[in-house]
């Protein structure tokens, strides 16, 4: 069974889905710590309604962000993961850090990657007249929001959208790409391999697998 730390900062709605299908046997994988940089997630909670160790780690409490970085993979490595799974946590991480577990860190995006990197992904698209968007599950790397996708799921917007009704309906299909990019991870069929994603033994191309 491999080792899964996540990192959050909010709801949590994607942790929900991970920790779900992790009980249901569907990954390979458990999630062994949950870690926050706000003492206000409400992922926090879903945490400790599911018995898993949480952590909360405000980022105020460190002199700069590498010193907290160092503080936080100490921390993570605590629980010995195979595997780090950001979760809507909402911190640029250090290129320390992320060399610390290159090949072993995911993070799912609220775009089609490579279009809107950053935040505000949604507003964005709606704001650029876009009629379909999406979501992005990626290796992590230096490069904000530019590491090897590995999954992506795309949704329509209509014309009367809400940037509430676009998150609703990216959000559902995270909830469905980041655990299965999971259990790929931890069942060995997806590494990371010379810069690109690889499943089965083969290169992903570079939207990655596009998810039905
Ligand atoms: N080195 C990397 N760090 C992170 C990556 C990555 O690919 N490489 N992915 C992000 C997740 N993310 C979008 O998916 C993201 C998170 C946070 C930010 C950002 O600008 N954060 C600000 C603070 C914003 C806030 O507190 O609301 C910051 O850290 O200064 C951009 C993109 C996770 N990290
Ligand atoms: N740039 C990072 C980013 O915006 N990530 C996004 O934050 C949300 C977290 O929701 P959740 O806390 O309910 O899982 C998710 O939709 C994820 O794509």
């Amino acid at each position: 069974m491999k080792r899964i730390v996540v990192l959050i900062s909010g709801n949590g709605s994607n942790l929900q889905a991970i920790i779900t299908a992790c009980q249901q046997g569907k990954t390979g994988g458990k999630v062994v710590a949950v870690i926050s940089n706000k003492a206000s997630a409400y992922g926090l909670q879903r945490a400790h309604e599911a018995g898993i160790p949480t952590l909360t780690l405000p980022p105020a409490t460190f002199a700069d962000r590498q010193a907290y970085d160092q503080h936080l993979m100490a921390e993570i490595d605590r629980f010995q993961p195979d595997l780090v799974v950001l979760a809507g946590f909402m911190r640029i991480l250090s290129d320390a850090f992320v060399q610390h577990y290159s090949g072993r860190m995911l993070n799912v995006h609220p775009s089609l990657l490579p279009k809107y990197p950053g935040l505000d992904t949604h507003r964005r698209a709606i704001e650029n007249g876009e009629t379909e968007h999406g979501t992005s599950v990626h290796f992590v790397t230096q490069e904000l929001d530019g590491g090897p996708v590995i999954l992506q799921a795309r949704v329509p917007i209509f014309a009367d959208d809400s940037i509430e009704d676009v998150q609703a309906r990216v959000q559902h299909q995270e909830h469905n790409i980041y655990p299965l990019s999971i259990a790929w991870f931890c069942t060995g069929r997806l590494q990371m391999h010379e810069g690109a994603a690889w499943l089965d033994g083969k290169p992903l191309a570079p939207q990655g697998y596009a998810a039905e």
